[in-house]
Protein backbone atom coordinates (compact mmCIF):
# COMPACT_ATOMS: atom_id res chain seq x y z
CA UNK A 1 0.00 0.00 0.00
CA UNK A 2 1.53 3.50 -1.25
CA UNK A 3 0.58 7.32 -0.13
CA UNK A 4 -3.25 8.04 -0.05
CA UNK A 5 -4.63 11.41 -0.57
CA UNK A 6 -6.01 12.76 2.67
CA UNK A 7 -8.44 15.49 1.58
CA UNK A 8 -7.35 18.50 3.79
CA UNK A 9 -7.06 22.28 4.18
CA UNK A 10 -5.58 24.21 2.52
CA UNK A 11 -4.97 21.19 0.24
CA UNK A 12 -5.17 17.55 -0.26
CA UNK A 13 -1.89 16.09 1.74
CA UNK A 14 0.11 12.78 0.39
CA UNK A 15 -0.03 10.70 3.01
CA UNK A 16 1.98 7.49 3.46
CA UNK A 17 0.63 5.21 6.37
CA UNK A 18 3.76 3.23 5.76
CA UNK A 19 5.51 6.48 7.03
CA UNK A 20 3.13 7.39 9.08
CA UNK A 21 2.47 7.98 12.65
CA UNK A 22 -0.74 9.22 14.54
CA UNK A 23 0.03 11.44 17.96
CA UNK A 24 -2.27 11.90 21.10
CA UNK A 25 -1.17 14.64 22.91
CA UNK A 26 -2.20 14.79 26.53
CA UNK A 27 -5.10 12.98 26.55
CA UNK A 28 -4.77 13.46 30.55
CA UNK A 29 -7.07 14.02 33.30
CA UNK A 30 -5.17 17.41 33.80
CA UNK A 31 -6.45 18.67 30.41
CA UNK A 32 -9.69 16.31 29.87
CA UNK A 33 -11.51 16.24 33.08
CA UNK A 34 -13.98 18.36 35.47
CA UNK A 35 -11.60 18.45 38.43
CA UNK A 36 -8.18 18.09 36.34
CA UNK A 37 -5.58 21.22 35.88
CA UNK A 38 -7.28 22.94 33.17
CA UNK A 39 -10.81 23.00 35.27
CA UNK A 40 -8.84 23.97 38.03
CA UNK A 41 -7.26 27.07 36.36
CA UNK A 42 -10.52 28.13 35.04
CA UNK A 43 -10.36 26.86 31.71
CA UNK A 44 -13.29 25.34 30.22
CA UNK A 45 -13.06 21.51 30.02
CA UNK A 46 -16.51 21.18 29.15
CA UNK A 47 -16.78 20.25 25.65
CA UNK A 48 -13.91 18.27 26.07
CA UNK A 49 -16.17 14.64 26.27
CA UNK A 50 -16.50 13.96 22.47
CA UNK A 51 -13.11 14.92 21.49
CA UNK A 52 -12.31 11.40 23.81
CA UNK A 53 -14.32 9.58 21.33
CA UNK A 54 -13.20 11.26 18.26
CA UNK A 55 -9.43 10.20 19.09
CA UNK A 56 -10.85 6.62 19.97
CA UNK A 57 -12.49 6.21 16.05
CA UNK A 58 -8.79 7.70 15.02
CA UNK A 59 -6.79 5.68 17.07
CA UNK A 60 -8.61 2.56 15.94
CA UNK A 61 -8.46 3.68 11.97
CA UNK A 62 -4.72 4.49 12.76
CA UNK A 63 -3.82 1.01 14.19
CA UNK A 64 -6.00 -0.93 11.51
CA UNK A 65 -4.01 0.75 8.93
CA UNK A 66 -0.39 -0.49 10.45
CA UNK A 67 0.26 2.95 11.77
CA UNK A 68 2.20 3.43 15.05
CA UNK A 69 0.47 5.22 17.23
CA UNK A 70 2.59 7.88 19.65
CA UNK A 71 1.06 9.11 23.25
CA UNK A 72 2.09 11.87 25.15
CA UNK A 73 1.81 12.95 28.74
CA UNK A 74 2.48 16.07 30.39
CA UNK A 75 4.14 16.68 33.50
CA UNK A 76 6.57 16.52 35.96
CA UNK A 77 8.24 14.62 39.01
CA UNK A 78 6.31 14.75 41.98
CA UNK A 79 8.75 17.22 43.29
CA UNK A 80 8.54 19.27 40.75
CA UNK A 81 12.72 19.34 39.67
CA UNK A 82 12.16 18.75 35.74
CA UNK A 83 9.29 21.53 36.11
CA UNK A 84 12.05 24.20 36.39
CA UNK A 85 12.72 26.77 39.33
CA UNK A 86 12.17 30.38 39.51
CA UNK A 87 15.11 30.18 36.73
CA UNK A 88 13.12 28.66 33.83
CA UNK A 89 10.21 30.57 31.72
CA UNK A 90 8.02 28.10 32.79
CA UNK A 91 7.95 27.90 36.38
CA UNK A 92 6.88 31.40 35.58
CA UNK A 93 4.24 30.67 32.48
CA UNK A 94 2.63 27.19 33.44
CA UNK A 95 -0.64 27.57 34.74
CA UNK A 96 -0.75 24.48 36.88
CA UNK A 97 2.09 25.67 38.87
CA UNK A 98 0.74 29.25 39.60
CA UNK A 99 -2.38 27.50 40.29
CA UNK A 100 -0.29 25.27 42.77
CA UNK A 101 1.17 28.51 44.05
CA UNK A 102 -1.95 30.30 44.47
CA UNK A 103 -3.73 27.67 46.15
CA UNK A 104 -1.25 25.66 48.13
CA UNK A 105 -3.80 22.63 49.07
CA UNK A 106 -3.20 21.59 45.54
CA UNK A 107 0.70 21.46 45.84
CA UNK A 108 1.61 17.75 44.44
CA UNK A 109 -1.21 17.18 42.64
CA UNK A 110 -1.05 18.88 39.41
CA UNK A 111 0.83 17.00 36.40
CA UNK A 112 2.58 15.05 39.04
CA UNK A 113 3.31 11.58 37.45
CA UNK A 114 1.56 8.68 39.38
CA UNK A 115 -1.41 10.93 39.83
CA UNK A 116 -4.87 10.92 38.82
CA UNK A 117 -4.09 14.57 37.43
CA UNK A 118 -1.09 13.02 35.02
CA UNK A 119 -3.30 9.94 33.88
CA UNK A 120 -4.55 9.43 30.87
CA UNK A 121 -8.60 9.47 30.62
CA UNK A 122 -10.15 6.34 31.52
CA UNK A 123 -11.74 6.06 27.94
CA UNK A 124 -7.87 5.95 26.34
CA UNK A 125 -5.76 2.73 27.04
CA UNK A 126 -2.27 2.96 24.86
CA UNK A 127 -2.31 -1.16 23.71
CA UNK A 128 1.60 -2.62 23.69
CA UNK A 129 2.91 -1.75 21.42
CA UNK A 130 1.88 1.98 21.08
CA UNK A 131 4.35 4.30 22.33
CA UNK A 132 3.56 6.56 25.26
CA UNK A 133 6.07 9.19 25.89
CA UNK A 134 6.44 11.23 28.75
CA UNK A 135 7.37 15.18 28.17
CA UNK A 136 8.15 18.03 30.40
CA UNK A 137 7.39 20.85 27.92
CA UNK A 138 4.74 22.12 25.70
CA UNK A 139 6.44 20.62 22.43
CA UNK A 140 6.80 16.75 21.95
CA UNK A 141 9.96 17.19 20.63
CA UNK A 142 11.74 19.12 23.48
CA UNK A 143 14.00 16.79 25.87
CA UNK A 144 12.18 13.18 24.12
CA UNK A 145 13.11 10.56 22.48
CA UNK A 146 10.26 11.37 19.71
CA UNK A 147 12.41 12.65 16.94
CA UNK A 148 15.11 9.48 17.23
CA UNK A 149 11.80 7.03 17.25
CA UNK A 150 10.50 8.72 14.20
CA UNK A 151 13.41 8.84 12.15
CA UNK A 152 14.74 5.44 13.19
CA UNK A 153 10.86 4.03 11.52
CA UNK A 154 11.55 6.26 8.57
CA UNK A 155 8.58 8.20 9.51
CA UNK A 156 7.77 11.36 7.90
CA UNK A 157 3.86 12.30 8.17
CA UNK A 158 2.09 13.56 11.44
CA UNK A 159 -1.48 13.04 12.09
CA UNK A 160 -2.23 15.34 15.60
CA UNK A 161 -4.94 15.15 17.90
CA UNK A 162 -5.19 15.76 21.50
CA UNK A 163 -5.37 18.80 24.06
CA UNK A 164 -4.39 21.53 23.77
CA UNK A 165 -4.53 22.38 20.15
CA UNK A 166 -3.18 25.75 20.70
CA UNK A 167 -0.42 24.64 23.20
CA UNK A 168 1.17 21.76 22.97
CA UNK A 169 -0.77 20.18 19.89
CA UNK A 170 0.48 23.77 17.75
CA UNK A 171 4.17 23.33 19.40
CA UNK A 172 4.89 19.90 18.75
CA UNK A 173 3.49 20.47 15.00
CA UNK A 174 5.22 23.38 14.62
CA UNK A 175 8.92 21.80 15.90
CA UNK A 176 8.02 18.80 13.64
CA UNK A 177 7.91 21.37 10.82
CA UNK A 178 10.98 22.98 11.14
CA UNK A 179 12.41 19.10 11.62
CA UNK A 180 11.07 18.20 8.02
CA UNK A 181 8.18 16.41 9.47
CA UNK A 182 4.41 16.72 7.35
CA UNK A 183 1.91 17.37 10.04
CA UNK A 184 -1.81 17.54 9.69
CA UNK A 185 -4.64 18.07 12.55
CA UNK A 186 -7.73 16.55 12.93
CA UNK A 187 -9.60 19.33 13.91
CA UNK A 188 -12.69 17.73 15.93
CA UNK A 189 -10.25 15.19 17.44
CA UNK A 190 -8.68 18.33 19.56
CA UNK A 191 -10.02 21.23 22.10
CA UNK A 192 -8.06 24.53 22.99
CA UNK A 193 -7.08 25.81 26.25
CA UNK A 194 -9.14 28.77 26.41
CA UNK A 195 -11.48 30.96 24.87
CA UNK A 196 -13.27 29.41 20.94
CA UNK A 197 -10.80 31.99 18.93
CA UNK A 198 -7.71 30.25 20.26
CA UNK A 199 -9.06 27.50 18.49
CA UNK A 200 -9.80 29.25 15.31
CA UNK A 201 -6.40 31.40 15.73
CA UNK A 202 -4.25 27.78 15.78
CA UNK A 203 -6.14 26.24 13.28
CA UNK A 204 -5.38 29.16 10.73
CA UNK A 205 -2.22 29.28 11.59
CA UNK A 206 -1.05 25.40 11.06
CA UNK A 207 -3.32 25.65 7.99
CA UNK A 208 -1.65 28.65 6.66
CA UNK A 209 2.06 28.44 7.80
CA UNK A 210 2.83 24.78 9.48
CA UNK A 211 0.81 22.14 8.34
CA UNK A 212 -2.63 20.97 7.03
CA UNK A 213 -5.95 20.94 8.68
CA UNK A 214 -8.36 17.13 8.36
CA UNK A 215 -10.78 15.69 10.66
CA UNK A 216 -11.17 12.31 11.92
CA UNK A 217 -14.09 11.09 9.37
CA UNK A 218 -11.91 12.37 6.59
CA UNK A 219 -8.79 10.51 8.06
CA UNK A 220 -10.69 7.13 8.84
CA UNK A 221 -12.33 6.82 5.16
CA UNK A 222 -9.13 7.57 3.41
CA UNK A 223 -7.24 5.04 5.30
CA UNK A 224 -9.73 2.42 5.21
CA UNK A 225 -8.29 0.82 2.00
CA UNK A 226 -4.50 0.89 3.78
CA UNK A 227 -6.23 -0.97 6.59
CA UNK A 228 -8.38 -3.46 3.61
CA UNK A 229 -4.81 -3.99 2.19
CA UNK A 230 -3.03 -5.08 5.55
CA UNK A 231 -6.12 -7.93 5.73
CA UNK A 232 -6.28 -9.19 2.55
N1 LIG B 1 -1.22 19.95 26.77
C1 LIG B 1 -1.25 21.27 26.62
O1 LIG B 1 -1.54 21.79 25.55
N2 LIG B 1 -0.99 22.02 27.74
C2 LIG B 1 -1.36 23.34 27.84
C3 LIG B 1 -1.06 24.08 28.94
C4 LIG B 1 -0.26 23.58 30.05
O2 LIG B 1 0.18 22.44 30.08
O3 LIG B 1 -0.06 24.38 30.99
Amino acid sequence: MSAITLPARPEALEFDPAQGALIVVDMQNAYASQGGYLDLAGFDVSATRPVIEQIRRAVTAARAAGMPIVWFQNGWDENYVEAGGPGSPNWHKSNALKTMRQRPELQGKLLAKGGWDYQLVDELVPEPQDIVLPKPRYSGFFNTPLDSILRSRGIRHLAFTGIATNVCVESTLRDGFFLEYFGVVLEDATHQAGPPFAQKAALFNIETFFGWVSDVATFCDALTPAAVARIA
